[in-house]
Formats: C-alpha cells, structure tokens, sequence
C-alpha cells in the first residue's frame, strides 16, 4: 500500500508533528479518538504526553478496549514517549492502578531519568539507521528490561544511562523514550511507515 492510512492517538500530547511528519513521509494520517477511527488504520501512533491522563481518556472515549483489540490482532503501532508507556505490557514507578493498552513484551520505566535530567538530548545510533538519531528525551522513560522477542534498536550511550534501553521493536510493534517527531529527521517514523506498509 502506497498510501497507509496511519492513525495518531488524539486525545491529548503532541499530535499535530506526528500528522506532520507522517504525511511528509507520503502516509495518509489521520486523528482517533473514536472506535470507528481506529477501525480505519493500517497503523497507529501513540504520541508523546502525559500516560496517565492518556490511558483515562482512553478509557472514558471508550478506545481502551477496541485499542488492546487492535494491538492484538496485530495493527502495527509506535508509541513514542508516554506512547511507549501505553504499549508497554509492564510500568514501574506508574501512578497507582496505572493500566496501559500493552502488546509489547517489556517493562517501563516512567520519569526514568530523574527531575535533575528532565529533558535533554543525545545522538545515538539507531538499528538499521546509517546514520545517528539526534534523539530528544522530555521526562522520558526507559525500557527496563525485555522479553526475547523484543529487539532492542538504541540504548543510551553517554552519562549515568549509558547502556539504557530506549527504542525497541516487536513485530509491528516500535517504541521509542524520545521523540522523533521534534525537528527535521524522519527517519525513525520513515522505519515505522515502511513497517505499516509491509504489513498492508
Ligand atoms: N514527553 C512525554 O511523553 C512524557 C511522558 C510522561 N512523563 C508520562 O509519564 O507519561
């Protein structure tokens, strides 16, 4: 499929730059925040923002449970950020009771680098990417640990997180801590429309 109808997560985070970018790349983005939406997607984003407030509103548009159906039945998807924690299967440090659409195999850690080091940025190298990844963190989290069907695509390289996990793949399924869709790279969501296209 040329043209994948990819779906970013409205509800609330950075939607508009993953609209952006996603068409810049020759997908056909659209917004969802209603079953109907979804049912539309060959893909879907799950942006940057604030997870707990992501997963209630979820909950109270009634795409929580159509969203773990999806994921299920393999609608490929990247969460970037909070996203991350909504497709992550496991959270440490979430807020309590903190539920999460899940599919992918690993534990996450919220707020992983500590209020001294809220935001920052780093070049890494990303699997399959020639070049490095100006990656930019904003209260990010880390993978904390993965099951074995998970491949690991960057990890930390400088400071006291060097060697943390923070970008992986799963089938149809990718993640990252940081947030691609800030400035002019696209190479990351270039990875993820090529997966949705593969799937389609
Ligand atoms: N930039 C982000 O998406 C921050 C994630 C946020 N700290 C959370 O727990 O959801």
């Amino acid at each position: 499929m040329t043209h994948p109808t990819i779906g970013v997560l409205a509800l609330q985070g950075d939607v508009r730059e993953h609209l952006a970018t996603l068409r810049s790349l020759g997908a056909e983005p659209i917004t969802v925040r209603r079953p109907a939406e979804l049912a539309a997607c060959d893909g879907l984003v799950v942006p940057g923002g604030e997870s707990t407030t992501m997963i209630k509103l979820a909950s109270i548009f009634e795409l929580l449970a159509p969203l773990r159906e999806a994921v299920r039945a393999g609608l490929p998807a990247f969460g970037t950020c909070a996203g991350m924690i909504m497709l992550a299967d496991r959270i440490e440090d979430g807020a309590a009771g903190q539920e999460t659409i899940g599919g992918l195999h690993v534990t996450v850690r919220r707020n992983a680098f500590g209020r001294q080091v809220d935001s920052f940025e780093e070049d890494l190298r990303f699997s399959g990417l020639a070049d490095p990844v100006r990656a930019v963190f904003i209260r990010a989290p880390w993978v904390e640990s993965v099951d074995d069907d998970v491949e690991v695509l960057a990890r930390v390289e400088d400071g006291p997180a060097a060697g943390r996990i923070v970008a992986v793949r799963q089938g149809p399924l990718m993640a990252t801590s940081f947030h691609p869709e800030v400035g002019s790279d696209h190479r990351v969501h270039g990875m993820f429309v090529d997966l949705v296209r593969s799937a389609t």
